[in-house]
């Protein structure tokens, strides 16, 4: 399966591989009972030979499956299966069965084909078993070929085949293609409810999920990270005095200057209105500490500006370490408590506090 799918299309794919193998089990117990019971029926007609090939199939298909249960292969179970049923098949074009009706046999074959292999694939093979059942017809006397056919009957096979074979292309060809479009359009949906409308970046939902994981890797390998929570100050102002669309575009001017300082497996999310929370893997409190400080030295150097007016924007920071919390609720709770503090004693400022060029600290460091 392609690693570079999205993951609702490795999903599905994984999906119908699995329901692919279910049948293709299902469908070699039924090949088995059949074989075996008609290849009974052609021993008490004395026709030994045949019964033992149609037995000799019927075993070829339970080796397949139990293959099948040793490895899990599933390609070499879809590849063994299609082998076996177009020999079998050769076979019955070949020698004619019983009676001559072996080629009717060839009608299940379009249907099982497209669904077990690709239509390109299907194809092939369909073309394959056409091009041996027209060279037996045109020469029967061939070596190994014991069955005669009338023109009419293999005038008929060939149209009927033909077009039972054009259906079941274009009705497995349909399919896909809706298959296909209903995993796109779940993967959209997916995208879109992972992310923030007006900046692009995941939103609370995505982030939850994305902490949840980080804590299990967390309590599974002990790897630390860390969060900062972050709030832009007296943003209402901002939105009071240039209007909404100058907060809006101060909102998405600040995700792109904290994207551009993060690091690339650091994760920003929009967390609510005005605040966004930094997920930083394998980060220790002070490594977090020292990016969110240099991102609010960042915001408040930088020129934010909506229709060339300049507008000014700082922010403040609450960062916690897992280490220190323990739960991803307490880590939660610590950050936004360290952001209530940095805005209560004046903003434009990280908490815990930390030593900084631009910033007299009135406070120790508390780690
Ligand atoms: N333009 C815009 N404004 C938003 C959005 N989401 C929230 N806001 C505004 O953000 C403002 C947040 O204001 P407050 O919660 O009072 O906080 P503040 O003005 O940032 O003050 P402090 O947090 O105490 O520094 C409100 O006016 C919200 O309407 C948004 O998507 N776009």
């Amino acid at each position: 399966m392609p690693e570079s799918l999205p993951f609702n299309h490795r999903t599905a794919f994984e999906q119908e591989e699995a329901q692919v193998a279910r049948v293709s089990n299902w469908l070699s117990v039924m090949g088995m009972l059949f074989l075996t019971g008609i290849g009974s029926k052609a021993w008490f007609s004395a026709h030994f030979t045949h019964a033992w090939v149609l037995w000799s199939f019927a075993a070829l298909l339970g080796a397949n499956m139990a293959y099948f249960a040793a490895t899990g292969n599933r390609s070499a179970q879809k590849s063994g299966m299609l082998v076996i049923v177009s020999a079998l098949f050769a076979y019955l074009i070949v020698t004619g069965g019983e009676n001559n009706t072996g080629p009717l046999w060839l009608y299940v074959f379009p249907p099982l084909l497209f669904y077990l292999s690709s239509l390109r694939v299907g194809t092939a093979v369909l073309i394959l078993c056409a091009t041996i059942a027209a060279i037996v017809f045109a020469f029967p006397g061939l070596p190994m070929v014991t069955a005669e056919y009338h023109t009419d009957f293999k005038i008929r096979f060939f149209s009927t085949l033909f077009f039972e074979s054009i259906f079941c292309y274009v009705l497995e060809a349909s399919r896909l293609k809706a298959r296909n479009e209903l995993v796109k359009q779940a993967d959209s949906l997916e995208r879109a409810a992972r992310t923030d409308e007006l900046t692009g970046i995941s939103n609370r939902r995505d982030m939850q999920s994305r902490l949840q994981t980080e804590f299990s890797r967390y309590q599974r390998t002990g790897h630390h990270f860390s969060i900062a929570l972050i709030d832009l100050d007296l943003f209402k102002n901002i939105n009071d005095s240039a209007g909404h669309d100058a907060g809006d575009e101060v909102l998405k001017q600040f995700t792109d200057l904290a994207q551009s300082v993060i690091r690339q497996s650091d994760v920003i999310a929009r967390w609510g209105g005005e605040e966004f929370l930094i997920l930083l893997p394998d980060t220790s409190l002070l490594q977090a500490l020292a990016l969110a400080e240099r991102l609010r030295s960042e915001v408040s150097s930088h020129n934010f500006e909506f229709r060339d007016t300049p507008l000014p924007v700082t922010i403040s920071a609450g960062v916690c370490s897992i280490a220190k919390s323990g739960t991803l609720d307490e880590l939660l709770r610590q950050a936004d408590a360290h952001l209530y503090n940095a805005k209560e004693t004046g903003r434009n400022r990280i908490a815990p506090r930390v030593r900084t060029y631009d910033h007299p600290l009135p406070e120790p460091i508390e780690t």
